[in-house]
């Protein structure tokens, strides 16, 4: 999997405006938020399963009904396009 390169990503964020690009991590990160833990629980249940499938998995944590999510490449010490695939995934269940 390649890393992108920093135009490549500065193209790809236009389409995933809630995201923003974290330097030091070398992820995209993103603030979900729910109307409770259930809500929070529920969309994370639903992303567990499609990062499997992809065999992609994010960096994430929740408190109450918030998630916060880093999507990175380990693999290839930054961003490829697996992350963006899977940001869009996690944009459309959150506004399901
Ligand atoms: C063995 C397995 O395919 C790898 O460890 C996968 C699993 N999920 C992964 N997820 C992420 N975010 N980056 C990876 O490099 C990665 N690698």
């Amino acid at each position: 999997m390649m890393k992108l390169s920093a135009e490549e990503r500065a193209a790809a964020l236009k389409d995933l405006p809630a995201w923003r690009y974290d330097q030091e991590r070398q992820a995209i990160v993103r603030q979900f938020q729910f109307a409770d833990f259930q809500e929070a629980f529920a969309f994370m249940t639903r992303i567990a399963l499609a990062a499997e499938k992809a065999d992609h998995h994010p960096e994430w944590s929740n408190v109450w009904n918030k998630v916060d999510v880093a999507l990175t490449t380990h693999s290839a010490g930054g961003l490829t396009v697996k992350d963006l695939d899977l940001a869009a995934i996690m944009d459309k269940a959150a506004s399901a």
